[in-house]
């Protein structure tokens, strides 16, 4: 297997420019084919995940023309997908697969879903479940509640409600949201139960706005769609640098130097943007301009004791900040870490664990207390998971070496991402 072993730094300090943000890529890739119109998009992450999505696209019959270095011209259906048959592999792209299986399931044609191993061990059931009540027919083709899915023709009736849950995933609303109005008719979604990652719901509600659908909503519990709405190219559009993304550079000024990320700022429609103010509690300066985030270290961290509940990805790179903390930080309300890349949870344990600090995991929360001393050369499994890879990076500026195994795994949203960490870390 592919190591990658990363020295001892003192310090990290510079300036680095983000790849596109993969929540708004992968919702703007979709909105834009659905949309009546041309729409040119500009700065969109070049990854997997993104490559899953255009990939789909092309198979559903979507003319794309990638016009500059990641900018691509997107001629929308108007709501009908040209192919009516496709064979669609998603890879573990969960911006991918959730909000395709919803559009699909309205688009009147056979289509079969299915991606890498770990995928069909994600759930599906709550936005299954929520499609058969607007008629629409999906079948689990292995294991009930997961994929891989058939989606077939069917007859849909929007005129009562539609529940869904969104305690497992927020991308389950996220997908019937942006799906609902290619029914043509007036719909309401009634979320049932606590509903988890919430600001990823205003990304799609202010996309689905900037595509001309403005949803009607009653705060988390209940959203209508206006009967007759279709999305129509806003002409174009540019996507923010990855705020997710950005937390590791973050992490890496406030707990070795100073650094400043472009391409997200104070005005970001992404909510792990948030993900700077909980790495401020910790210590260290923020500061944010339109366009950039500056992270200053400015003394000795301290642990936290926090609900993560709505920066789920980004509160891993909070994981690995506690070891440069003095104290116990606990990381709460995070259980959907356990249904993602891989257990996330379990996996955060185990490697912190390497590098000599002590851990304790509960169904939704972690406790990590830092050792006196920082194991050195310990190797890290990233199992599959980008964010593992990405995270355990920082560990290097403790002026310890690490060893990252499978580093290309970062590819499926940040393919560049150890050579830029390297542009940072002296
Ligand atoms: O809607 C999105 O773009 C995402 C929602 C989150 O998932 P959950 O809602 O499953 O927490 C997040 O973890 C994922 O990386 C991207
Ligand atoms: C959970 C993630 O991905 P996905 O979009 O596949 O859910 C992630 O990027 O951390």
């Amino acid at each position: 297997m592919e190591q990658l072993h990363l020295a001892a730094a003192a310090q990290a300090t510079g300036v680095i420019t983000l790849p596109g943000s993969k929540s708004i890529s992968n919702r703007t890739l979709l909105l834009a084919a659905l949309a009546d119109g041309v729409t040119v998009i500009r700065d969109l992450l070049d990854s997997d995940d993104t490559a899953r999505m255009l990939e789909a696209l092309q198979s559903l019959g979507v003319q794309l023309e990638n016009i500059a270095e990641n900018a691509w011209r997107v001629s929308g259906c108007d709501g009908n997908f040209p192919n009516k048959q496709a064979d669609l592999f998603l890879g573990n792209a969960g911006t991918a697969f959730r909000p395709l299986t919803a559009a699909l399931a309205f688009s009147n044609g056979d289509y079969h879903l299915h991606g890498v191993p770990r995928m069909h061990e994600r759930p599906i059931a709550d936005l299954v479940s929520a499609l058969r009540l607007a008629g629409a027919k999906v079948d689990y083709l292995a294991n009930e509640g997961y994929p891989p899915l058939q989606i077939s023709p069917a007859t849909l009736d929007v005129s009562q409600p539609i529940q869904i849950r969104g305690d497992v995933s927020s991308q389950f609303l996220t997908a019937l949201l942006m799906a609902l109005p290619l029914t043509g008719q007036a719909a309401t979604i009634e979320v049932v139960g606590e509903l988890i990652s919430k600001p990823y719901i205003e990304i799609t509600l202010n996309l689905m706005q900037r595509f001309g659908v403005k949803v009607e909503r009653d705060g988390w519990q209940r959203f209508h769609i206006p009967a007759a709405t279709r999305y129509q190219s806003p002409g174009e559009i540019y996507v923010e640098g990855d705020a997710s993304s950005a937390s590791y550079f973050i992490a890496a000024g406030i707990v070795a130097g100073d650094v400043t990320v472009q391409g997200v700022g104070q005005h970001s429609i992404q909510g792990d943007i948030l993900f700077a103010e909980a790495a401020k509690l910790m210590g260290g300066r923020i500061s944010y301009g339109d366009n950039h985030v500056r992270a200053e270290k400015t003394g000795a961290l301290k642990a936290i004791d926090l609900d993560c509940n709505h920066i789920p990805d980004a509160a891993m790179t909070l994981a690995v900040m506690a070891v440069f903390a003095q104290g116990t930080t606990t990381l709460r309300n995070i259980a959907s870490w356990r249904v993602k890349e891989t257990d996330r949870i379990a996996a955060m344990a185990t490697e912190l664990r390497k590098v000599g600090a002590s851990v304790t995991e509960s169904e939704d929360a972690i406790e990590i207390t830092p050792p006196a001393q920082l194991i050195e050369n310990a190797v890290i499994d990233t199992y599959d998971d980008h964010r593992m890879a990405m995270c355990f990076s920082l560990i290097s500026l403790a002026g310890v070496p690490i060893t990252i195994n499978d580093p290309k795994c970062v590819a499926k949203t940040f393919p560049e991402y150890f050579k830029v960490f390297a542009s940072i870390a002296r």
